[in-house]
């Protein structure tokens, strides 16, 4: 049986959330407020006098960060590491991404703050990556002039009240080449955040045969031989209209949720010789971002509620089951592999649990 989710308190605010992240893009301050005041930068766009000016900064970083680079976890969730005067912007950037590890050596050893961390700091470094930046944050206990101010609550109930406020703002007739009975239905969520398209094919029937689409600009659109993306969603689109209908939602969810900009640095690290789920890993990201939430929310709106899904990762399933769509069968859905993306398939059987 699906779980009901639990709801967001009813005072957390979506549009807060979405200001905060174009702050960030922008380099500017953001005020967290929990009763007390911290202020955070990301360390992707601090500016280098706007970090001169802050007193006892702090860089945080996630665990998947730290245990790259050896620290020791002695807080949950998010490491502390005192930023000595003199660092700039670009020691930082140093630190956090790995993807500059070899052009600028770094100088450790980093020594974390034993002294427990109040929940501003996980905050900081969850809404770095939501606004698609490195999973790092420079924070300062107290305000700073300039700042945007947004309650911790918001930052924690962003998912969910994201994908409750999602509707249909339009839907069309598109004839695709694999099926011309086909109808694009447009979703945007209250803050106007980024948009998510269902393409409905055919006649679908409960339980919908239902394929969760993560979006993939180098294998979708570009024919990138790194993934099985592209073949998925043609494959998917053919394998629903033979089967007579059902449903393909095309998410906004790049990278398996880290954003373009970090998937390519992903990629880099893979030149490096890692495999996807460490280069997930050493940027500081678990090796799956998503969240079901909205895929679910874009079904119950399509009125659908039970579904039979075209996936090879069971997450996907569990996940979709927890946001409250029933899972009444999995349809496995793999493509013969070439030899560019085979290391990356198998890496996803023998490490993510991918049935194939
Ligand atoms: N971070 C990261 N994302 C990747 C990489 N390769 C592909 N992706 C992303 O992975 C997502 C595609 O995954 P999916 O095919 O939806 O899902 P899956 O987890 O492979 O499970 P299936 O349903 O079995 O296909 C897209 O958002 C891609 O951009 C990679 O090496 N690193
Ligand atoms: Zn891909």
């Amino acid at each position: 049986m699906p779980q009901s989710r639990s709801l967001p308190p009813p005072e957390t605010r979506l549009d807060t959330v979405a200001a905060a992240i174009d702050a960030l893009r922008a380099g500017r301050p953001v005020r967290l407020m929990t009763p007390g005041v911290h202020t955070m930068f990301a360390v992707e766009t601090i500016p280098a006098a706007a970090l001169k000016r802050l007193e006892r900064p702090l860089l945080i970083l996630s665990h998947a960060r730290a245990r790259t680079l050896k620290i020791r976890l002695y807080t949950p969730q998010v490491v502390a590491l005192p930023v000595k005067s003199g660092t700039s912007p670009a020691d930082l950037r140093a630190i956090a991404d790995p993807t500059i590890d070899l052009d600028a050596p770094m100088k450790g050893p980093f020594n974390a703050r034993r002294a427990k961390l109040g929940p501003a700091y996980a905050a900081a470094v969850k809404l770095a990556k939501l606004a698609g930046l490195l999973p790092a944050a420079v924070v300062v206990n107290g305000p700073v002039r300039g700042g945007l101010d947004l309650k911790i609550a918001d930052i924690t109930a962003y998912e969910t009240r994201a994908a409750d406020s999602l509707a249909i703002v339009t839907r069309a007739r598109v004839p695709l080449e694999a099926s011309e009975k086909t109808e694009l239905v447009a979703f945007r969520a209250g803050d106007g955040g980024p948009e998510n398209v269902a393409i409905v094919i055919g006649e679908p029937k409960n339980p919908v045969l239902t394929r969760l689409h993560s979006e993939c600009f180098t294998g979708d659109l570009l024919g990138s031989l790194k993934c099985d993306c592209g073949e998925q969603l043609r494959g998917a689109i053919a394998t629903i209209a033979r089967a007579g209908g059902g449903v393909l939602l095309y998410l906004a969810q790049e990278g398996r949720g880290i954003g373009l900009i970090n998937k390519l640095r992903a990629y880099r690290l893979q030149d490096q010789g890692y495999d996807t789920i460490e280069a997930n890993e050493r940027l500081g990201f678990e090796a799956d971002e998503r969240v079901y939430a909205v895929a679910a929310r874009m079904l119950q709106l399509l009125g659908f509620s039970s579904v039979r899904l075209l996936t090879n990762n069971p997450e996907k399933v569990v996940g979709l089951e927890k946001a409250g769509i029933a899972v009444a069968e999995r349809v496995p859905h793999a493509f013969p592999s070439n030899r560019h993306n085979e290391f990356y398939l198998r890496t996803k059987a023998e490490k993510a649990g991918h049935l194939l």
